[in-house]
């Protein structure tokens, strides 16, 4: 391996290209266009497609960071077969990626054992005035309702990082599109990035390509600026060649400016720029301005086959508890029929007949690997057989992949190495997992067998309920409907849950997490909150019903799940839709409706479940719950909680106190 990585296009010299290619592998982008324009800039002189062809902001916005970065060679991505050939070539060359022959097109990514997650505490936002950004927190606490910095400051990190940063690289250009492209929900992003592995994941997830460029034509757009930090020639060596600097690690969003300025880390959360950074947290902040929802939520299509009524439910639950599964699910229930829109983001908006309209502005799933199999998401399991890039998960003898979850989908005899390099892992004999507990597949939702029909409708689709939830593993009933929107509204903003492997923190502490969206907050917690009541105090407007689930409880003589997930979701989402449909199946309870007796569906269940610990509302839990609720609104939310907010937890103390 490399103890270098080029990570430029160079590699189109005839001379450093492997005989293997040059024989008969030899890939075509050796006619790629080239122009030497060593006029524009002293220091960059290999261009990759027509750079006057660019419209001219996004010339002038590339003009200006190819000054900053000085790369030594720049490439306009076309989005073309023969581009990705490129980039393929490029990576494996540089021992980032590897093929893993068991399937069609698949790579396998390890990255630095210091970049495998989003890194919140170094996730920035920049704008004049803090409370802009936050709440100001109460006796001078920190928030954790997203970290401000201001733009001087900004400005000093910016440049303490950025400038020479792309030397001895290629600053690849991605024009691409958040949405369908022309949807009038869409938006257009520009990604500067050196890493390849960032393209080739880019235009996984999002649609990229020249095409876009003629969409835009001189429209403003998104401003994505990314580096690994690794200018070459290296000064130190990289782990796995996996360039990133995690010492220096910045993302930055300055909404202000329509920029977001990534620096030091590959890992995708960090480095795909359309979806946390612009799909979320600028999303959240052009939809507050223009009158939509930028929502950290899956959207599915549920069929009931028997009446052939169709309905959309959209669901938000923090990184890593559960969307990619329930938007891919197979439910056990045969009368019903899920399609899946998207698993992680959803833009929606209000149509002029008053329905809340979504659309998934991705176009493919960066989703969690671990836990994901035959037993628990065929659907993923088909969807990622083919042109999918897996990062950080085991691999084994025959040339596929491992993770946790698969033990019993593996071959006999077949060997397994660890994401960390460990030959012949064995459950058994390692004190570490075979694959990182943040480890991702990234593949194309077309591929995806379930995928909606309307799923790139430019509409998007009509949702009828919105579901919260989280990992509880007490106290937390396994559904419950709000009385109302306002009510609804309020329980998204206590929303607390389990950390995971997701993000830097230590995974196993109850964290609040409002709207599952705590870490992609573009704007101020308590304006986001005013902006959803909003919608409870226009007329003419359908709004969907709002419901919460846990399919965390834990229970029992082992602490296990007491609910068995995944497909069996699918009798969850039969009662909500049936309550959509108003069927007489809820029962008041103090902090909402929950299933009359009889009405869950179990009919099949494989094993019993104990729907009393299910469902039952512990007083000292609720009472509790309450008190840290009160604590979290008043120090982090502080003046800028709505009074309507602070009227609905009232009244639950004041239900669970006389009810529970
Ligand atoms: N017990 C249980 N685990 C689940 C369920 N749904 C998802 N998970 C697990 O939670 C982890 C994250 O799930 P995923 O759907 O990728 O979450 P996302 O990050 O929100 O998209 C995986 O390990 C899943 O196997 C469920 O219904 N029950
Ligand atoms: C991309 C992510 O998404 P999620 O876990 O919500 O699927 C992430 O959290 O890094
Ligand atoms: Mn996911």
């Amino acid at each position: 391996m490399p103890e270098t990585d080029s990570g430029s296009i160079k590699v189109m010299e005839e001379s450093r290209i492997p005989a293997r290619l040059l024989k008969n592998e030899r890939p075509n982008f050796i006619t790629a266009p080239l122009s030497t324009t060593p006029a524009l800039f002293d220091h960059t002189r290999v261009i990759y497609g027509d750079f006057n062809a660019l419209p001219n902001k996004v010339r002038h916005y590339v003009e200006e960071n190819v000054r900053l970065c000085k790369p030594d060679t720049i490439h306009i991505c076309d989005g073309s077969e023969r581009e990705n050939e490129l980039l393929t070539y490029i990576l494996q060359k540089d021992g980032i990626i590897k093929k893993l022959p068991k399937y069609n097109n698949c790579w396998l990514a390890k990255t630095d054992p210091a970049d495998v997650a989003r890194v919140e505490r170094l996730t920035y936002i920049s704008s004049d005035l803090q409370r802009d950004t936050v709440p100001m927190p109460k006796y001078g606490a920190k928030s954790q309702l997203g970290n401000w910095m201001s733009p001087d400051d900004m400005d000093n990190e910016l440049n303490m990082r950025f400038p020479d940063c792309m030397k001895g690289r290629t600053m690849f250009i991605i024009p691409f599109s958040m949405g369908p492209l022309g949807s009038p929900m869409s938006k257009i992003g520009i990604q500067l990035t050196d890493s390849a592995y960032v393209v080739a994941s880019m235009r996984i997830m999002t649609r990229m390509g020249t095409n876009i460029l003629q969409a835009l034509k001189d429209d403003n757009f998104v401003k994505c600026l990314h580096s690994v930090g690794r200018p070459l020639p290296l000064t130190s060596p990289l782990h796995n060649n996996w360039p990133c600097y995690p010492k220096m690690t910045l993302v930055a969003h300055l909404p202000e400016r329509n920029e977001i300025c990534s620096f030091g880390s590959g890992y995708g959360g960090n480095s795909l720029l359309g979806k946390k950074c612009f799909a979320l947290r600028i999303g959240s902040i052009l939809g507050h301005r223009e009158g939509w929802l930028a929502e950290h939520m899956l959207i599915l299509g549920i069929e009931n086959k028997t009446t052939g009524v169709k309905k959309y439910i959209a669901a938000a639950f923090p990184s890593a508890c559960g969307k990619t599964n329930l938007a891919m699910m197979t439910p056990t229930l045969s009368n019903y029929k899920i399609t899946c829109v998207g698993d992680d983001i959803a833009w929606m908006r209000f149509d002029d007949k008053g329905r809340l309209r979504a659309i998934n502005p991705e176009a493919g799933f960066f989703g969690v690997a671990p836990g994901t199999s035959m037993k628990t998401n065929p659907i993923a399991m088909q969807t990622i057989k083919a042109n999918t890039i897996f990062t950080n998960v085991a691999e084994t003898s025959d040339g596929g992949v491992f993770w946790e979850g698969l033990e019993k989908e593996i071959e006999q005899g077949v060997k397994i190495k660890s994401w960390l390099g460990d030959e012949d892992w064995k459950k058994e004999e390692s004190d570490r997992p075979a694959a990182h507990a943040n480890s991702r597949f990234c593949t194309p939702a077309e591929q995806c067998p379930i995928m909606d029909p309307a799923w790139e409708d430019p509409q998007g689709v009509p949702i009828d309920a919105i579901i919260f939830g989280g990992r509880r593993p007490t106290g937390v009933p396994l559904v419950y409907e709000s009385f109302n929107w306002q009510h609804g509204v309020f329980i998204g903003a206590s929303m607390r849950s389990e950390s995971t492997a997701a993000a830097e923190h230590v995974a196993k502490q109850i964290m609040h997490d409002p709207f599952a969206m705590r870490p992609f907050f573009g704007y101020n917690f308590g304006d986001y909150l005013k902006h959803w009541l909003s919608f409870g105090q226009k007329d003419g407007l359908v709004l969907p019903k709002i419901f919460h689930v846990n399919w965390f409880r834990k229970g029992g003589p082992n602490n296990s799940f007491l609910w068995p997930g995944f497909g069996e979701n699918a009798r969850v989402l039969d009662w909500i839709v049936r309550r959509c449909n108003n069927e007489d199946i809820a029962k008041k309870t103090a902090i909402g409706y929950v299933p009359k007796f009889d009405s869950l569906n179990l009919e099949g269940l494989e094993e019993p479940v104990d729907l009393d610990a299910l469902f039952s509302l512990p007083r000292e839990f609720w009472e509790n719950e309450v008190n840290a609720i009160y604590k979290y609104f008043d120090e982090q939310v502080n003046d800028d909680l709505p009074k309507e907010i602070i009227g609905e937890l009232k009244n639950l103390e004041q239900r669970i106190h006389t009810e529970l």
